[in-house]
């Protein structure tokens, strides 16, 4: 019998990317192949659901849109098996993934976030297509030439930088500095900003 480790299942709003506004049931998988000092989950306290039991739990929600993520989703092994009846109900699916590990085909939005902070692991790309890349703002002297060694990786439509939540505050001011010194001398200003939005909503 296969088992999912599910840290949460709700309905929310996407709070960031271009998606933002877009109704949506999360489902946040267990499990992290790195463990960023600032992340805002803890993906190591999860409840087991069956397949049958977390499809009734989804189908308990109106959304039509799901939100794959955790934790780092890509590292579930049984995940197609859950695509598959989710595909065939009708679901747009999304997934929000550090990039990795592999996409499965049946997702229909990809959203990576890769980690300055784990630089090195991403000396080998294993998902080169997306459509946005996420980076959270770092104030390091390699960060730049990070994103834009991302951007010549990772092909996609958008590009973000995120300020994150540390101690209760949002490095915003580091955040827009570092956007401005990324699309300076460009025509396209192809880095654009994504913030939690749902943490100022105050929703989950
Ligand atoms: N509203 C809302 N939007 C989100 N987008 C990505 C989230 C995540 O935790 O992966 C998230 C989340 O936790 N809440
Ligand atoms: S990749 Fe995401 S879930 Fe994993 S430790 Fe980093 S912020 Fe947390
Ligand atoms: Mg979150």
């Amino acid at each position: 019998m296969i088992e999912f480790r599910i840290v949460e299942i709700f309905e929310s709003l996407q709070g960031e990317g271009y998606n933002t506004g877009m109704p949506a049931v999360f489902i946040r998988f267990a499990g992290c192949n790195l463990n960023c000092a600032w992340c805002d989950t803890n993906f190591r306290q999860f409840t087991r659901f069956t397949l049958d039991t977390l499809l009734a739990k989804v189908n308990e929600y109106n959304s039509k849109n799901i939100i794959i993520t955790g934790g780092e989703p890509t590292m579930v092994k049984a995940l197609p098996q859950l695509l598959v009846p989710l595909k065939n109900a009708g679901y747009f699916i999304a997934i929000e993934s550090n990039g990795l590990g592999k996409v499965d085909p049946l997702i229909d939005y990809i959203a990576l976030s890769p980690k300055f902070c784990y630089q090195s692991r991403y000396q080998k790309i294993v998902q080169p297509t997306a459509n946005e890349v996420r980076i959270v703002a770092e104030n390091h002297a390699d960060f730049i030439p990070f994103c834009q060694y991302i951007e010549t990786q990772i092909h996609a439509k958008r590009y973000y930088l995120s300020p994150c939540e540390k101690d209760g505050a949002f490095n915003m001011f580091e955040t827009i500095e570092l956007l401005g010194k990324i699309n300076k001398d460009r025509f396209d200003n192809k880095w654009l900003l994504s913030v939690q939005s749902h943490k100022f909503a105050n929703i989950d």
